[in-house]
């Protein structure tokens, strides 16, 4: 590997930070553990310094599959089936560069797409990164929406409907806000109508901390509420403005936020929640279904490159 990036990185200071952290200033080396990257193993600015657009998403087929979307929407040179995942070092997360896109993948859950956000904040800050937009393309369950809707969020709440994520730290709860960027929406929804192939809306969408119990499934290992209570919690839900349920974006918004980056979450719904819980859908639809939030970012990053 090349050259070493110094970790102190005082000439852009007074540009925009992303990290809030006074002591990363202060350490030798940045171990990105979770990725199998780090400053003194890695020429980070090398090999990131050029990225504009970070797609994220739960698998890491999703993301490679992603990686090769879009290397051949922005038709670039080169093998798409080559694309190599820079974390194979590692099997916590999958990461493709494609020119100015990132594409990385998170796992289930908080505390994993949480790990992933600190680590690829900081690699952003040390490649010296400018300007990036974040995307999470996921998947969901609908309230009273069609399936393979693609909902953007307006508002990501968390399950008693708050549009703020809650982290414990040294024992003590801070709260931060999950706002996330409208332009970036509506320039979404603007994309939706020009590709016109799927249905896409923007609403708020509840992060739970569990698929099943978390998001009111009937079906899980343990239940202890009725059909009843459930439809109940679900049509209060879409009363506050939700229309899709998932697992990260209380967090994904909240740690963007503060860190100055602009974000969009974009997931796709798999079934609507007010008829079932359960995922029947054939394996060939939900593909595609997935599909849908990758064309909308991809157009709308195209727009962006004035590729079209
Ligand atoms: O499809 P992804 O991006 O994984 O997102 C959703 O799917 C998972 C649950 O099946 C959760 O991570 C949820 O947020
Ligand atoms: O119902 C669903 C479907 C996908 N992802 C979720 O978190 N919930």
């Amino acid at each position: 590997m090349a050259v070493m990036a110094p970790i102190l990185h005082s000439e852009f200071i007074e540009q925009e930070q992303y990290v809030k952290n006074p002591h990363l200033d202060h350490m030798e080396e940045d171990i990105l553990y979770h990725f199998n990257l780090g400053t003194k193993t890695h020429n980070l600015p090398a090999m990131f310094g050029d990225i504009k657009f970070v797609c994220v998403g739960g698998s890491a087929n999703r993301m490679r599959s992603f990686a090769q979307f879009i290397h051949q929407q922005l038709k670039l040179a080169g093998n798409a089936d080559d694309i190599r995942d820079i974390c194979e070092g590692t099997d916590r997360y999958s990461m493709y560069k494609v020119g100015p896109v990132l594409s990385i993948s998170h796992g289930m859950g908080v505390p994993s797409i949480s790990i992933m956000l600190h680590e690829l904040i900081k690699l952003l800050y040390h490649a010296h990164c400018r300007d990036v937009m974040l995307f999470r393309i996921g998947t969901s369950g609908g309230i009273g929406l069609p399936p393979g809707t693609v909902v953007i969020t307006d508002k990501a709440v968390d399950s008693f409907f708050r549009p703020q994520f809650e982290q414990v730290v040294l024992g003590k709860v801070i709260t931060r806000s999950t706002e996330l960027d409208k332009g970036m929406a509506e320039e979404l929804l603007q994309c939706s109508t020009e590709l016109h192939n799927f249905p896409s809306i923007i609403g708020n969408t509840m992060c739970t901390h569990d698929f099943y119990e978390g998001q009111g499934r009937l079906d899980g290992a343990l239940c202890s509420f009725s059909t009843e209570e459930k439809l109940e919690y679900l049509r209060k839900a879409h009363e506050a403005g939700i229309r899709n349920i998932e697992m990260e974006s209380t967090v994904f918004a909240a740690m963007c936020r503060i860190c100055n980056l602009k974000a969009a979450v974009i997931c796709v719904t798999l079934l609507n929640r007010l008829e079932g819980d359960q995922i029947s859908t054939p394996h060939e639809v939900l593909v595609e279904y997935q599909q849908r939030p990758q064309h909308l970012v991809a157009h709308f990053i195209k727009k962006q490159l004035a590729l079209i």
